[in-house]
C-alpha cells in the first residue's frame, strides 16, 4: 500500500534476503515462558515487511533472535535463520561464530531499537560516533573518506552534517532518531530490523522520518522488517504485513490483502478498531488488545 514507491519494481517478484523458519526462542525462567513459537517469514529485497501485534506478543524477542541479539534467559530452542546474500551465497546465522557474526551486524543486517535515540553516547559528538563505527567495521577506511561517509549519511536522513560537531543532548528527539538511522546505514546493510523506530515521537515528525525511510529503501534498496504495534501505520507503508499474538505469527498477507480481506479473527479486531486508515486511531490500536475494561482479550490461534 506504500504510495511513495510506485516505480520500485514490486519487492515481491524478488529474491528474499532472509528466511526465518520454524523460530522458537523461549525465556528459561522458573516457569519458561515461549515468546516466539515456531515463526516463519520471508523478507524479500526491497520489502517493507512490517510486524504487528500487542504488547508482548514477542516482536522484539523474534528481532533480537534474527540478529542473534538475544541474552539469556532468552534461548533459541528451535528453527533456522538464513541470510541469502546479494551475492548469491546463503549464510546459516544461528550457526555464525562471533567474529563473523560481529561482522555481519551493521554490515548485512543493522537494527535501530525502541528508543534508540537514547542509547547515543552523551559525551561523544555524533561525528566521534559515526566514525567510531566506521572505524570499527572497515579498518582500512581512511579518515577523510570516513569524515565523509558520515556526513553523506546523515545529509541522507535529513540532518545538516554541521551537526557532526553536535552533542546527543544538543538535538531534538527527531534529529537523535535520524542520527541513529544514519548509523543502521552507514555500513550500507542489506536489512535494516527497526522496533518501533518513531514511536516516541510526534505524529508530524514520525510521518517525516517514516517518509524517509521509504525514499532510502527507494534510492538504497535494503528490504526493512518493520516492528510495531501500529497496524494502521503499517497498512500505509509496509508491502507485506505479518500478525503476531501470544508468539505466533497468525498471519502474512499483503497489505491490501489484509486490509480487505483479513482472515484470523485477532487481525481482523485490529482492522476493525479504526474508522479508516487514514481516520483517528481507537484507544484500541493505542493500548493494544485490551478490551474497554482492559481485560486481556483471547482467541484459540
Ligand atoms: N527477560 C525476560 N524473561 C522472561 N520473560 C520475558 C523476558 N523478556 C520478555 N519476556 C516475555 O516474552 C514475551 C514477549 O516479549 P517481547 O518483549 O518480545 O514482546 P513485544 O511484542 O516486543 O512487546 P512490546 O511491543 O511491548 O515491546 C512477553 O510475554 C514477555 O513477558
Amino acid at each position: 500500500m506504500s504510495t511513495t514507491t510506485q516505480e520500485h519494481a514490486d519487492p515481491l517478484t524478488r529474491r528474499p534476503v532472509l528466511t526465518v523458519r520454524d523460530l522458537t526462542v523461549v525465556y528459561e525462567t522458573e516457569q519458561p515462558v515461549t515468546a516466539v513459537s515456531s515463526a516463519s517469514l520471508q523478507l524479500h529485497r526491497g520489502e517493507i515487511l512490517g510486524l504487528a501485534g500487542e504488547s508482548g506478543c514477542g516482536k522484539t524477542t523474534l528481532a533480537y533472535a534474527v540478529n542473534r541479539l538475544h541474552q539469556p534467559p532468552a534461548r533459541i530452542a528451535g528453527g533456522s535463520v538464513v541470510f541469502h546474500d546479494r551475492d548469491g551465497g546463503d549464510v546459516d546465522l544461528l550457526a555464525l561464530k562471533d567474529e563473523p557474526l560481529r561482522k555481519f551486524r551493521w554490515t548485512q543486517l543493522s537494527m535501530v531499537f525502541q528508543g534508540a535515540m537514547n542509547s547515543l553516547n552523551p559525551v561523544r559528538t555524533v561525528g566521534y560516533q559515526l566514525d567510531d563505527t566506521l572505524r570499527a567495521h572497515d579498518p582500512s577506511m581512511s579518515r577523510a573518506r570516513r569524515r565523509e561517509r558520515a556526513a553523506e549519511v546523515l545529509t541522507r536522513v535529513g540532518v545538516d552534517p554541521v551537526r557532526l560537531r553536535s552533542y546527543p543532548h544538543e538535538l531534538s528527539g527527531g534529529m537523535r532518531q535520524r542520527t541513529m538511522i544514519a548509523m543502521a546505514m552507514l555500513m550500507q546493510p542489506q536489512i535494516m530490523i527497526m522496533d518501533e523506530p518513531t514511536t516516541a515521537l510526534d505524529v508530524v515528525v514520525q510521518r517525516e522520518i517514516l517518509r524517509e525511510i521509504l525514499r532510502l529503501r527507494d534510492e538504497l534498496d535494503f528490504a526493512v522488517l518493520f516492528i510495531t504495534h501500529d497496524l494502521p501505520l503499517l497498512l500505509e507503508i509496509a508491502d507485506r504485513i505479518a500478525v503476531m499474538y501470544r508468539g505466533e505469527i497468525v498471519e502474512l498477507e499483503t497489505a491490501q490483502k489484509l486490509h480487505e480481506a483479513a482472515q484470523h479473527p485477532y487481525t481482523r479486531k485490529l482492522l476493525g478498531s479504526f474508522p479508516s486508515l487514514t481516520g483517528e486511531r481507537s484507544d484500541f490500536v493505542r493500548a493494544g488488545a485490551h478490551d474497554r475494561d482492559g481485560r486481556q482479550e483471547e482467541w484459540s490461534v
